[in-house]
């Protein structure tokens, strides 16, 4: 784990000291749009129209931000169209690398390099900051489109619908005040939430992160129970933000990050929601639970130091979910 100082990888863990034991997420830096007429987005430089193959996404299964961009691109029949390539599950003195010796990574099937911190210099020679996935790698200009996946799921929900003829919708214009509202609760305490807790390194910042994640996942717990969705009767955004951190629940955060009060199976609605999605067409292909298991407890030294792996419980994923069968609270 480390990051760049102008152009240069730092092996170094974050520095929760500067502010009293928590864990503080940098923001992305590369944050420019793909949009439909390649005019420039909210944000960025324009120029980034949306042309089949001329994109490639770096991932990591293990990564929930990433995972989200995943299931976008399944979502709405990118796959064709964005190729990937995916690192090695263990983040360990170099970052993430393209190491292909675990199932599932597949090496930088664009460049060959070795590891994704070049990726951020190829970009930029001079980067400081954090080498996170997810990337959005543009062929045509050698450069990063974007490296936040908040907004790539936006620019794939829609951007593409052209090429594509999928014009599914998971962020409607109605919605956005809405969806917004619940993405930030969310984000906050549920999505960040659980790195708060995990990477905590004193009492009172752990205990500041667990009791509103839980507080989040009763007040979902009773709003799953009255509708389908987040939103009501319509999927959105809002639920594939949350799934992410869900399919992650029992396997990583109760144990690793300490997120023990309860496990999502604990919670009906919850459980059946998740799911419910994970059995949504394209979707169970993102989950690479092996990935997931192995990057966390093998990477973060700091809280497991002798990565060891543990046995964990098996959960169901395939059960039925009855969503569809509910009775009315
Ligand atoms: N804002 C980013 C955050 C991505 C992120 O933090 N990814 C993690 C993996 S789960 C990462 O690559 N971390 C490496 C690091 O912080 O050094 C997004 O949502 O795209």
């Amino acid at each position: 784990m480390g990051l760049l100082i102008d152009g240069v990888w730092h092996d170094k863990w974050y520095d929760t000291k500067s502010s009293g034991g928590k864990f503080e997420r940098s923001a992305a830096q590369f944050r420019n749009w793909v949009t439909e007429d390649g005019g420039a987005g909210p944000t960025g430089t324009g120029g980034f129209t949306p042309d089949s193959g001329r994109y490639h996404l770096y991932v990591s299964f293990a990564c929930p931000w990433a995972h989200r961009t995943l299931i976008f691109r399944e979502l709405k029949d990118l796959s064709d169209h964005i190729a990937v390539s995916v690192v090695h599950p263990d983040m360990l003195d170099k970052g993430w690398t393209f190491k292909t010796d675990d199932r599932g990574a597949t090496g930088d099937t664009l460049h060959g390099q070795d590891y994704a911190h070049q990726i951020y210099t190829r970009a930029a020679p001079e980067y400081s900051g954090r080498v996170t996935v997810p990337i959005l790698w543009d062929t045509w200009t050698n450069t990063i489109v974007s490296n936040e996946s908040s907004e790539i799921i936006r620019m794939f929900n829609s951007a593409f619908d052209r090429l594509t003829g999928n014009c599914d919708d998971y962020w409607p214009a109605a919605m956005r005040d809405e969806i917004e509202q619940v993405n930030e609760r969310i984000y906050d305490t549920v999505n960040n939430g659980v790195y708060k807790a995990g990477f905590a390194t004193t009492q009172s910042a752990y205990d500041e992160a667990v009791g509103p994640l839980f507080d989040s996942l009763d007040w979902l717990e009773e709003r799953l129970s009255r509708q389908r969705y987040l939103l009501g009767d319509r999927i959105t955004e809002a639920d594939w933000r949350l799934f992410t951190t869900l399919v992650r629940f029992d396997s990583v955060y109760h144990l690793h990050f300490k997120c023990n009060r309860a496990r999502l199976i604990d919670f009906p609605n919850l459980w059946g929601y998740a799911r419910e999605l994970f059995h949504w067409p394209g979707v169970a292909r993102t989950v690479n639970m092996a990935h997931i298991v192995r990057h966390y407890h093998y990477s973060h030294d700091s809280i497991n130091p002798h990565r060891i792996i543990p046995i964990n419980p098996v959960i169901d994923w395939h059960e039925p979910h009855r969503r569809d069968q509910r009775t009315a609270a």
